[in-house]
């Protein structure tokens, strides 16, 4: 069974980080949207010294949108006042815009979700290149976070600029795999493959399965990638949330389907951000997974940013062994 956990400031200073790697895990995912090269290269030359047998895996961001930085790094938001969201290289950042680095082809009325629907934006206008939107709910918005565009696809190639400069910086480590976000059909797949091939490294792809069109074409996407994440986060802002649980049995069941190992990601734990027991619906919650039969979890934020990160996987290995003793058994 596969245990991955997401790589953060909660986890990578000693001794933490040893304890972490040696709590159960099968590999460590490293978010490329928040590591720069030097960090990148101490942290992959520590991961082999302390643990070999910890796989390593880099998260491309691929098609996934987020703001730029906003003055001081956050900006409160309220209810019905007025909010601009900018092509980047357009206008100055002001404490009442926001830049997204893509041009959002928008029209009035289209809903964008920020921070994983969060923050809700209704366009009331498209002026000059700038989508003027209306606030919904009081938030507090911070740099450099999503931006969901549900029902309106994002017309940009799988993997951007951002991601070639990340791949060559990954070439020069010993990376196991790659996670792609945000993929849309099987040729993101076959593009990403095609690149590390050009780089000389392992092409093994885990595709993470978010967007209303991945799941369209989601034979093909298995077809082509060698293991799927079901990126609930992201999922359940890009489609209605009753449809998840569905659409989470519909993916473990084609990815068996096609033999490909499927991962369960997107608030797993969550609730071990800021506590030490989860919550007793998590645990139905990852009990019901491995019933459906997922071949593992990828905690987040539960180890990046969480409390105790140890401690997360430790709960999720205990309910994997409880599953897998009573397999078989009267209370199965
Ligand atoms: N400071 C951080 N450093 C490294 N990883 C982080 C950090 N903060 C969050 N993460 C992880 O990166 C992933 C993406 O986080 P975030 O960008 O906040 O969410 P999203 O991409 O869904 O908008 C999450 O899995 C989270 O655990
Ligand atoms: C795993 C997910 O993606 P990320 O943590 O990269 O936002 C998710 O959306 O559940």
């Amino acid at each position: 069974m596969e245990i991955h956990v997401t790589a953060g400031p909660a986890c990578l200073a000693e001794p933490r980080l040893r304890e972490l790697l040696n709590s159960g895990i099968t590999a460590v995912r490293l978010n490329m949207s928040y590591a720069g090269e030097e960090m990148l290269t101490s942290v992959v030359s520590h991961i082999r010294e302390l643990a070999p047998h910890v796989k390593i895996g880099a998260d491309i961001k691929g098609r996934k949108l987020r703001i730029g930085a906003v003055p001081f790094g956050k900006v409160m938001l309220k209810a019905g006042q007025m909010f601009r969201l900018a092509e980047e290289t357009k206008t100055n950042c002001t404490p009442g815009c926001a830049y997204v680095s893509y041009p959002l082809k928008l029209k009035a009325g289209a809903v964008v979700l920020l921070d994983d629907g969060a923050i809700t934006l209704t366009v009331t206008e498209v002026k000059d290149g700038e989508l003027i939107c209306r606030v919904e709910t009081d938030a507090e918005l911070t740099s450099g976070c999503g931006v969901n565009t549900p029902g309106f696809p994002i017309e940009l190639p799988p993997l951007s600029k951002k991601d070639y400069d990340d791949i060559e910086i990954l070439s020069k480590l010993s990376i196991d795999f790659v996670y792609l976000s945000y993929v849309e059909r099987a040729e993101d797949i076959i593009i990403l493959k095609e690149t590390l091939h050009r780089y000389k490294m392992k092409d093994i792809v885990v595709a993470k399965v978010e967007l209303a069109e991945a799941i369209r074409n989601l034979d093909e996407i298995c077809a082509a990638s060698d293991a799927i994440c079901i990126a609930r986060g992201d999922l359940g802002v890009e489609i209605a949330l009753p449809q998840i649980p569905y659409v989470q049995r519909h993916i473990v069941k084609t990815a068996r389907q096609f033999g490909r190992p499927v991962l369960l990601a997107g608030e797993v734990m969550l609730s071990l951000v800021n506590r030490y027991k989860p919550f007793r619906a998590e645990l139905t919650d990852v009990i019901t997974a491995l019933e459906q039969g997922v071949d593992g979890f990828i905690l987040s934020d539960e180890t990046a940013i969480g409390v105790d990160p140890a401690n997360a996987v430790r709960h999720l290995h205990a309910l994997i062994q409880e599953f897998k003793q009573r397999a078989g058994s009267q209370y199965d």
